[in-house]
């Protein structure tokens, strides 16, 4: 999609504060840091539209970005910060929990997962969750400009294997540098959505 419009809508932290015009929605999931709002940034052409931060732990709302009046990008806040206090993160926990349990617009979740490294026990159990719910899923593995090309593969494998990757889902190599996957990012939002045949 060509996006020309896009609108930090609000930030939510109760059901009773998201949106209410039914737009289909794509949850962003990761850790803190990982490159959710790198990554939204990216698909909305946007040098710094959602807040990045090398300071870990900056998201820590729901934060919906309608675009093109087609669609919500919901990022959420990052798990598994330790500097974040254990109070936060299962005050995090439940938010992210009531959103992707209780929420019919949600049409699909995106995880992140550092490309350079093994999943952590917190990517491996969004996933779980994810699956739990019958929530479709594309897992992007971030930051793979840092990693050669020719060990893409064995990465997507590393992953895909300790999360047991199930095969209705997809899996896409992504760099928010370089914008690698972009496209196929795309293509799996539209479809997701329904709203495809507009690129
Ligand atoms: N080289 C490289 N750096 C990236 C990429 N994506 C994100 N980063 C960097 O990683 C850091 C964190 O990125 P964010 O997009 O803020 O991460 P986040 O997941 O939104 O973090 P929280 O909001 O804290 O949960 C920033 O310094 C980004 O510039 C990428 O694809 N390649
Ligand atoms: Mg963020």
């Amino acid at each position: 999609m060509e996006v020309h419009e896009v609108e930090m809508v609000m930030s939510a932290v109760a059901a009773s504060q998201y949106p209410t015009d039914q737009l289909p929605e794509i949850a962003l999931s990761g850790r803190s840091n990982v490159g959710k709002s790198s990554l939204i940034n990216k698909l909305i052409n946007r040098k710094s539209y959602a807040r990045t931060s090398s300071k870990p732990g900056k998201t820590q709302t729901l934060n919906f970005y309608r675009v093109e009046n087609e669609l919500y990008f919901v990022d959420v806040p990052g798990y598994g910060y330790a500097k974040v206090s254990k109070k936060q993160r299962e005050k995090f926990g439940q938010i992210i929990e009531a959103y992707l349990t209780n929420r019919d617009n949600l049409r699909g979740l995106i995880s992140l997962i550092d490309g350079r490294h093994e999943p952590t026990d917190d990517d491996i159990a969004m996933y779980v969750f994810a699956k739990y719910y019958d929530i479709p899923v594309l897992v992007v593995a971030t930051k793979m400009d840092k990693i050669s090309t020719g060990k893409w593969n064995r990465q997507e494998k590393i992953i895909k294997e300790a999360l047991d990757f199930n095969p209705v889902d997809k899996f896409v190599c992504f760099s928010a540098l370089t914008g690698a996957g972009k496209d196929t990012v795309w293509e799996w939002i539209e479809q997701q959505c329904d709203i495809g045949g507009r690129r």
